[in-house]
Protein backbone atom coordinates (compact mmCIF):
# COMPACT_ATOMS: atom_id res chain seq x y z
CA UNK A 1 0.00 0.00 0.00
CA UNK A 2 0.99 3.35 -1.11
CA UNK A 3 2.25 5.68 2.03
CA UNK A 4 0.70 9.18 0.77
CA UNK A 5 -2.94 7.16 0.44
CA UNK A 6 -6.21 9.49 1.11
CA UNK A 7 -9.59 7.26 1.55
CA UNK A 8 -12.57 8.38 1.65
CA UNK A 9 -15.44 5.80 2.95
CA UNK A 10 -18.83 6.78 2.97
CA UNK A 11 -19.09 10.08 2.47
CA UNK A 12 -22.59 12.29 2.87
CA UNK A 13 -23.27 15.97 3.93
CA UNK A 14 -26.52 18.17 4.04
CA UNK A 15 -26.23 21.82 4.31
CA UNK A 16 -29.29 23.23 6.42
CA UNK A 17 -31.75 21.54 8.21
CA UNK A 18 -35.42 20.16 7.91
CA UNK A 19 -37.43 22.12 4.65
CA UNK A 20 -34.12 23.98 4.15
CA UNK A 21 -31.78 20.81 3.74
CA UNK A 22 -30.08 20.77 0.82
CA UNK A 23 -27.62 17.09 0.67
CA UNK A 24 -24.15 17.51 -0.98
CA UNK A 25 -22.66 14.38 -0.37
CA UNK A 26 -24.37 10.96 -0.54
CA UNK A 27 -22.22 8.03 -0.20
CA UNK A 28 -19.30 8.88 -1.68
CA UNK A 29 -16.06 6.22 -1.42
CA UNK A 30 -12.99 6.60 -3.58
CA UNK A 31 -9.33 6.09 -3.04
CA UNK A 32 -6.30 8.64 -3.74
CA UNK A 33 -3.05 7.68 -4.34
CA UNK A 34 -3.27 3.74 -3.62
CA UNK A 35 -1.28 2.93 -6.02
CA UNK A 36 1.10 6.09 -5.77
CA UNK A 37 0.59 9.26 -6.41
CA UNK A 38 -2.09 9.94 -9.14
CA UNK A 39 -3.65 12.87 -10.91
CA UNK A 40 -7.57 13.02 -10.03
CA UNK A 41 -9.89 15.22 -11.75
CA UNK A 42 -13.23 15.58 -10.05
CA UNK A 43 -15.50 16.49 -12.04
CA UNK A 44 -19.52 17.54 -12.55
CA UNK A 45 -22.12 20.11 -12.94
CA UNK A 46 -22.55 23.10 -10.67
CA UNK A 47 -24.13 22.18 -7.35
CA UNK A 48 -22.82 18.41 -8.07
CA UNK A 49 -21.24 18.31 -4.94
CA UNK A 50 -17.32 19.10 -5.99
CA UNK A 51 -16.24 21.97 -3.66
CA UNK A 52 -18.01 19.93 -0.77
CA UNK A 53 -16.34 17.06 -1.79
CA UNK A 54 -12.77 18.77 -1.78
CA UNK A 55 -13.43 20.29 1.73
CA UNK A 56 -14.57 17.31 3.38
CA UNK A 57 -11.23 15.96 1.85
CA UNK A 58 -9.53 18.41 3.07
CA UNK A 59 -10.86 18.12 6.74
CA UNK A 60 -11.84 21.20 6.30
CA UNK A 61 -15.63 20.65 6.70
CA UNK A 62 -16.65 17.28 8.94
CA UNK A 63 -18.90 14.42 6.93
CA UNK A 64 -22.46 13.83 8.15
CA UNK A 65 -21.69 10.69 7.72
CA UNK A 66 -18.59 8.44 6.88
CA UNK A 67 -15.17 8.98 7.22
CA UNK A 68 -11.91 9.88 5.61
CA UNK A 69 -8.63 8.73 6.40
CA UNK A 70 -4.99 10.18 5.49
CA UNK A 71 -1.92 7.79 5.59
CA UNK A 72 -4.68 5.63 7.76
CA UNK A 73 -5.13 8.14 10.30
CA UNK A 74 -8.80 9.07 10.69
CA UNK A 75 -9.23 13.09 10.24
CA UNK A 76 -11.78 12.78 12.49
CA UNK A 77 -9.92 11.43 15.26
CA UNK A 78 -7.32 14.54 15.48
CA UNK A 79 -7.72 17.45 17.41
CA UNK A 80 -9.06 20.71 15.63
CA UNK A 81 -5.30 21.64 15.79
CA UNK A 82 -3.85 18.94 14.63
CA UNK A 83 -5.78 18.59 11.58
CA UNK A 84 -4.52 22.52 11.12
CA UNK A 85 -1.18 21.27 11.10
CA UNK A 86 -1.43 18.21 9.16
CA UNK A 87 -3.21 20.84 6.41
CA UNK A 88 0.25 22.84 6.44
CA UNK A 89 2.71 19.71 6.51
CA UNK A 90 0.85 16.95 4.17
CA UNK A 91 -1.44 18.71 2.17
CA UNK A 92 -0.81 21.63 -0.27
CA UNK A 93 -3.53 23.75 -1.68
CA UNK A 94 -3.65 25.72 -4.68
CA UNK A 95 -7.15 27.93 -5.48
CA UNK A 96 -8.63 30.01 -8.55
CA UNK A 97 -6.80 32.79 -6.81
CA UNK A 98 -6.64 35.32 -4.40
CA UNK A 99 -4.44 32.58 -2.03
CA UNK A 100 -0.74 34.45 -1.78
CA UNK A 101 -0.60 37.00 0.80
CA UNK A 102 -0.69 40.56 -0.92
CA UNK A 103 2.01 41.95 1.46
CA UNK A 104 4.84 39.09 0.61
CA UNK A 105 6.91 38.90 -2.01
CA UNK A 106 6.83 36.14 -4.00
CA UNK A 107 9.66 34.54 -2.18
CA UNK A 108 8.67 34.72 0.98
CA UNK A 109 5.16 33.58 0.27
CA UNK A 110 7.04 30.23 -0.81
CA UNK A 111 9.53 30.37 2.43
CA UNK A 112 6.54 30.47 4.30
CA UNK A 113 5.03 26.95 4.57
CA UNK A 114 9.03 25.97 5.38
CA UNK A 115 9.52 28.96 8.09
CA UNK A 116 6.60 27.84 10.32
CA UNK A 117 7.45 24.15 9.87
CA UNK A 118 10.49 25.45 11.95
CA UNK A 119 13.55 25.88 8.78
CA UNK A 120 15.33 29.02 9.45
CA UNK A 121 14.83 32.26 6.65
CA UNK A 122 17.71 31.85 4.84
CA UNK A 123 17.38 27.32 4.54
CA UNK A 124 13.57 28.44 3.74
CA UNK A 125 14.41 30.71 0.85
CA UNK A 126 16.94 29.31 -0.66
CA UNK A 127 14.50 26.23 -1.25
CA UNK A 128 12.02 28.62 -2.31
CA UNK A 129 14.52 30.85 -4.67
CA UNK A 130 15.05 26.67 -6.25
CA UNK A 131 11.40 25.71 -6.65
CA UNK A 132 10.60 29.65 -8.34
CA UNK A 133 13.76 29.31 -10.40
CA UNK A 134 12.33 25.66 -11.31
CA UNK A 135 9.08 26.63 -12.06
CA UNK A 136 10.28 29.79 -14.44
CA UNK A 137 9.92 32.62 -12.07
CA UNK A 138 13.44 33.39 -11.40
CA UNK A 139 12.93 36.86 -12.32
CA UNK A 140 9.91 37.60 -9.98
CA UNK A 141 11.28 36.47 -6.50
CA UNK A 142 10.80 39.89 -5.48
CA UNK A 143 7.40 40.77 -6.76
CA UNK A 144 4.38 40.93 -4.84
CA UNK A 145 1.33 39.28 -6.02
CA UNK A 146 -0.05 42.14 -7.20
CA UNK A 147 2.87 42.91 -9.38
CA UNK A 148 2.55 39.55 -11.22
CA UNK A 149 0.12 38.21 -13.92
CA UNK A 150 -2.61 35.73 -13.03
CA UNK A 151 -0.20 32.81 -14.89
CA UNK A 152 3.04 34.11 -12.72
CA UNK A 153 0.38 34.02 -9.65
CA UNK A 154 -0.57 30.60 -9.97
CA UNK A 155 3.05 29.57 -10.36
CA UNK A 156 4.00 30.90 -7.58
CA UNK A 157 0.81 29.21 -5.55
CA UNK A 158 2.55 26.45 -6.94
CA UNK A 159 5.28 26.48 -5.55
CA UNK A 160 4.05 27.51 -2.61
CA UNK A 161 1.54 24.43 -2.12
CA UNK A 162 4.90 22.45 -3.10
CA UNK A 163 7.77 23.26 -1.14
CA UNK A 164 6.50 21.67 2.14
CA UNK A 165 7.31 18.42 0.13
CA UNK A 166 3.07 17.59 1.06
CA UNK A 167 1.65 14.37 0.27
CA UNK A 168 -1.21 15.38 -1.48
CA UNK A 169 -2.28 18.87 -3.61
CA UNK A 170 -6.02 19.87 -3.42
CA UNK A 171 -6.49 22.28 -6.80
CA UNK A 172 -10.03 23.91 -6.95
CA UNK A 173 -10.67 25.41 -10.39
CA UNK A 174 -6.54 25.82 -10.42
CA UNK A 175 -7.00 27.77 -13.93
CA UNK A 176 -10.32 28.93 -13.66
CA UNK A 177 -8.91 32.99 -13.85
CA UNK A 178 -6.64 32.44 -17.03
CA UNK A 179 -7.08 32.37 -20.48
CA UNK A 180 -7.05 29.03 -22.73
CA UNK A 181 -3.47 29.04 -23.07
CA UNK A 182 -1.96 30.05 -19.86
CA UNK A 183 -4.35 27.85 -18.53
CA UNK A 184 -2.97 25.17 -19.94
CA UNK A 185 0.88 25.51 -19.22
CA UNK A 186 -0.57 26.02 -15.42
CA UNK A 187 -1.91 22.74 -15.20
CA UNK A 188 0.88 21.20 -16.81
CA UNK A 189 3.48 22.69 -14.66
CA UNK A 190 1.05 21.48 -11.89
CA UNK A 191 0.23 17.96 -12.69
CA UNK A 192 3.93 18.04 -13.42
CA UNK A 193 5.57 19.24 -10.38
CA UNK A 194 3.09 17.69 -8.24
CA UNK A 195 3.54 14.24 -9.38
CA UNK A 196 7.47 14.71 -9.58
CA UNK A 197 7.71 15.57 -5.90
CA UNK A 198 5.87 12.16 -5.17
CA UNK A 199 2.32 13.32 -4.48
CA UNK A 200 -1.19 12.90 -5.83
CA UNK A 201 -3.11 15.85 -7.04
CA UNK A 202 -7.03 16.55 -6.87
CA UNK A 203 -8.56 19.34 -9.20
CA UNK A 204 -12.27 20.26 -9.01
CA UNK A 205 -12.82 21.67 -12.57
CA UNK A 206 -15.39 22.19 -14.96
CA UNK A 207 -13.18 22.21 -17.61
CA UNK A 208 -12.97 18.92 -19.74
CA UNK A 209 -9.21 20.57 -20.94
CA UNK A 210 -7.83 20.46 -17.80
CA UNK A 211 -9.83 16.85 -17.10
CA UNK A 212 -8.37 15.21 -19.90
CA UNK A 213 -4.26 15.86 -18.40
CA UNK A 214 -5.26 14.02 -15.84
CA UNK A 215 -4.61 10.26 -15.02
CA UNK A 216 -8.39 9.59 -13.67
CA UNK A 217 -11.66 11.52 -13.87
CA UNK A 218 -14.19 11.33 -10.77
CA UNK A 219 -17.42 12.61 -11.87
CA UNK A 220 -20.41 13.47 -9.39
CA UNK A 221 -23.96 14.42 -9.88
CA UNK A 222 -26.38 15.12 -7.19
CA UNK A 223 -23.80 14.12 -4.38
CA UNK A 224 -22.89 10.96 -5.82
CA UNK A 225 -20.24 9.52 -8.15
CA UNK A 226 -21.45 8.37 -11.03
CA UNK A 227 -17.99 7.23 -12.85
CA UNK A 228 -14.53 7.09 -12.10
CA UNK A 229 -12.25 6.24 -15.15
CA UNK A 230 -8.70 5.80 -15.31
CA UNK A 231 -7.19 6.72 -18.07
CA UNK A 232 -3.81 4.82 -19.78
CA UNK A 233 -3.21 7.28 -22.31
CA UNK A 234 -2.82 10.76 -20.77
CA UNK A 235 -1.86 13.52 -22.77
CA UNK A 236 1.65 13.07 -23.99
CA UNK A 237 2.38 16.82 -23.22
CA UNK A 238 0.05 16.41 -19.19
CA UNK A 239 3.56 15.52 -17.02
CA UNK A 240 7.06 16.72 -18.88
CA UNK A 241 9.82 14.06 -18.82
CA UNK A 242 11.46 15.62 -15.96
CA UNK A 243 8.70 15.88 -13.64
CA UNK A 244 9.33 12.12 -12.43
CA UNK A 245 13.21 12.86 -11.59
CA UNK A 246 11.75 13.57 -7.72
CA UNK A 247 13.71 16.65 -7.25
CA UNK A 248 14.57 17.89 -3.48
CA UNK A 249 13.42 21.24 -2.82
CA UNK A 250 17.45 21.96 -1.58
CA UNK A 251 19.16 21.38 -5.13
CA UNK A 252 21.24 23.55 -6.28
CA UNK A 253 19.76 26.29 -8.67
CA UNK A 254 21.14 24.96 -12.27
CA UNK A 255 21.36 21.45 -11.95
CA UNK A 256 17.70 20.97 -10.53
CA UNK A 257 15.31 19.55 -12.87
CA UNK A 258 12.85 22.01 -14.24
CA UNK A 259 9.36 21.81 -14.75
CA UNK A 260 9.67 23.66 -17.95
CA UNK A 261 7.18 22.35 -20.80
CA UNK A 262 8.78 19.64 -22.88
CA UNK A 263 10.91 21.25 -25.57
CA UNK A 264 11.89 24.45 -23.54
CA UNK A 265 14.60 22.11 -21.68
CA UNK A 266 15.60 24.27 -18.12
CA UNK A 267 14.46 27.71 -19.74
CA UNK A 268 12.05 29.92 -17.68
CA UNK A 269 8.55 28.43 -19.10
CA UNK A 270 7.20 31.01 -21.73
CA UNK A 271 4.08 31.37 -20.58
CA UNK A 272 2.10 34.87 -21.68
CA UNK A 273 1.44 37.55 -19.96
CA UNK A 274 -1.47 38.10 -18.38
CA UNK A 275 -3.07 41.14 -20.04
CA UNK A 276 -4.13 42.70 -16.40
CA UNK A 277 -1.33 42.75 -13.88
CA UNK A 278 -2.82 42.52 -10.60
CA UNK A 279 -5.29 40.36 -11.65
CA UNK A 280 -5.13 37.73 -9.20
CA UNK A 281 -5.26 40.17 -6.46
CA UNK A 282 -8.20 41.59 -7.80
CA UNK A 283 -9.76 38.56 -7.58
CA UNK A 284 -9.05 37.65 -3.33
CA UNK A 285 -12.32 38.72 -2.56
CA UNK A 286 -14.46 35.79 -3.89
CA UNK A 287 -15.12 34.46 -1.00
CA UNK A 288 -14.20 30.85 -0.69
CA UNK A 289 -14.35 28.96 2.45
CA UNK A 290 -11.59 26.15 1.68
CA UNK A 291 -9.34 28.81 0.32
CA UNK A 292 -10.13 31.40 2.91
CA UNK A 293 -9.31 28.95 5.92
CA UNK A 294 -6.45 27.69 4.92
CA UNK A 295 -5.66 31.77 3.93
CA UNK A 296 -6.35 32.50 7.92
CA UNK A 297 -4.30 29.60 9.11
CA UNK A 298 -1.22 31.28 7.04
CA UNK A 299 -1.88 34.62 8.94
CA UNK A 300 -2.57 33.42 12.33
CA UNK A 301 0.89 31.25 11.81
CA UNK A 302 2.69 33.75 10.83
CA UNK A 303 2.06 35.97 13.18
N1 LIG B 1 -22.69 26.81 2.60
C1 LIG B 1 -23.74 26.22 2.03
N2 LIG B 1 -24.97 26.33 2.57
C2 LIG B 1 -26.04 25.71 2.02
N3 LIG B 1 -25.97 24.96 0.91
C3 LIG B 1 -24.76 24.81 0.32
C4 LIG B 1 -23.60 25.44 0.85
N4 LIG B 1 -22.55 25.12 0.04
C5 LIG B 1 -23.05 24.34 -0.93
N5 LIG B 1 -24.37 24.16 -0.76
C6 LIG B 1 -25.26 23.32 -1.60
O1 LIG B 1 -24.70 22.02 -1.66
C7 LIG B 1 -24.77 21.49 -2.99
C8 LIG B 1 -23.37 21.18 -3.51
O2 LIG B 1 -22.63 22.39 -3.60
P1 LIG B 1 -21.11 22.44 -4.05
O3 LIG B 1 -20.65 23.84 -3.91
O4 LIG B 1 -20.36 21.39 -3.35
O5 LIG B 1 -21.25 22.02 -5.59
P2 LIG B 1 -20.21 22.24 -6.79
O6 LIG B 1 -20.36 21.02 -7.63
O7 LIG B 1 -18.88 22.54 -6.26
O8 LIG B 1 -20.83 23.48 -7.51
P3 LIG B 1 -20.11 24.58 -8.45
O9 LIG B 1 -19.58 23.83 -9.61
O10 LIG B 1 -21.24 25.50 -8.82
O11 LIG B 1 -19.05 25.25 -7.62
C9 LIG B 1 -25.51 22.52 -3.81
O12 LIG B 1 -26.88 22.18 -3.83
C10 LIG B 1 -25.31 23.81 -3.04
O13 LIG B 1 -26.36 24.71 -3.24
Amino acid sequence: MHTNRLEAIGLTHTYGQGNAAAPALADVSLTIGADGPEAVAIMGPSGSGKSTLLHVLAGIVAPASGRVAWRGRDLASMRDGERTKLRRSDFGFVFQSGQLLPELPAIENVALPLMLGGTARTGAEAAAGTLLHRLGLGEMLGRRPGELSGGQAQRVAIARALVGSPGIVFADEPTGALDRSTGDAVMSLLIGATLGHGASLVVVTHDPEVAAMCSRVVRLQDGRIVSDERRSDERADAVPATAHAAPSGAAPVGTAPSYALPGTASAPMPLPQHPSYGAARSEAHVPNPLRDAVQQSWIEASR
